[in-house]
């Protein structure tokens, strides 16, 4: 992966076209260049683009995979949200524009979210001696916060936690639950995912363009396993049966 990076970072800046290119790459290039030295070097910029690669992809075609496992045994929601994909954008490939006017759709990527998070943990570590909740936590120590816990938890979301309900997101992400911040699929603060207006952006087209296509149910051959292998995804694969789908 290094030596695929390094070539193409090496043809950028042999490039002859003006700039070094209008992409995440091209902005680390021009600024390194810009900074004469003082910037990232190429195996900074080489470490980024991985970074980027391995938070951004898994990630999202898991949330993608667990969005199509729950709408294909939640067939009501499936085709709720096809009723708005249609409305909105007809059989057209979605724009900027339209795109933005989906509502149930996001609703439905935020349950998912909630259900069954691609990321099942982040941790953080005490700057400072302090108090939390009347627990005391010394400096230096390093909390692990489970995800998938927080996001079951019946005191936060009521009794029907354990439902796909998408529903409860309809006032926004902060009336969803009891507590504000309590989806945390993206985390939350000045370390939260930079890539989350993107993966939900994609989310939306993808799911909104299966949609205008297909009806899609679950495979008798599937077998629920969600497992953590880095993200969490399902264990045998995701087997769904597709219908071509006419408007
Ligand atoms: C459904 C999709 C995604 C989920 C659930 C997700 C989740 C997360 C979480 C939980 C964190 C850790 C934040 C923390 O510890 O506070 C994170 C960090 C990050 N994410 Fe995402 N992410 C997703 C998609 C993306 C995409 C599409 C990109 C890039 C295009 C991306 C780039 C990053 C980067 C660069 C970081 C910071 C890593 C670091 O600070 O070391 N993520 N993400």
């Amino acid at each position: 992966m290094r030596g695929t990076l390094f070539n193409i970072i090496q043809n950028r800046l042999n490039s002859k076209v003006s700039g070094y290119g209008d992409d995440l790459l091209g902005l680390m290039i021009e600024s390194a260049h810009k900074q004469k030295g003082m910037g990232l070097n190429t195996d900074e910029i080489i470490d980024e683009c991985k970074t980027f690669f391995f938070a951004g992809h898994a990630t999202t075609s898991h949330m993608l995979a667990w969005t199509m496992f729950l709408l294909s045994i939640n067939r009501k929601w499936q085709d709720k949200l096809r009723e708005e994909v249609v409305r909105e954008c007809g059989t057209e490939i979605p724009n900027s524009e339209n795109i933005s006017k989906l509502k149930l759709v996001p609703m439905a990527l935020s349950e998912a979210l909630r259900l069954y998070c691609p990321v099942i943990m982040t941790m953080r570590q005490a700057s400072k001696d302090m108090n939390l909740g009347g627990i005391p936590i010394p400096k230096g120590m390093i909390l692990t916060i489970p995800i998938p816990i927080i996001h079951r938890k019946k005191e936060i979301w009521g009794d029907n936690a354990e439902e796909f309900n998408p529903q409860r997101f309809e006032n926004g992400i902060a009336k969803a639950a009891k507590h504000p911040n309590a989806l945390l699929a993206f985390s939350i603060g000045p370390r939260a995912c930079v890539g989350q207006n993107f993966a939900m952006m994609e989310a939306k087209i993808v799911i909104a363009m299966i949609l205008q296509r297909f009806s899609f149910s679950l495979s008798p051959d599937y077998k629920h396993k969600p497992d953590d292998m880095l993200t969490l995804q399902p264990q045998y694969g995701l087997p769904i049966v597709f219908k071509p789908f006419a408007v």
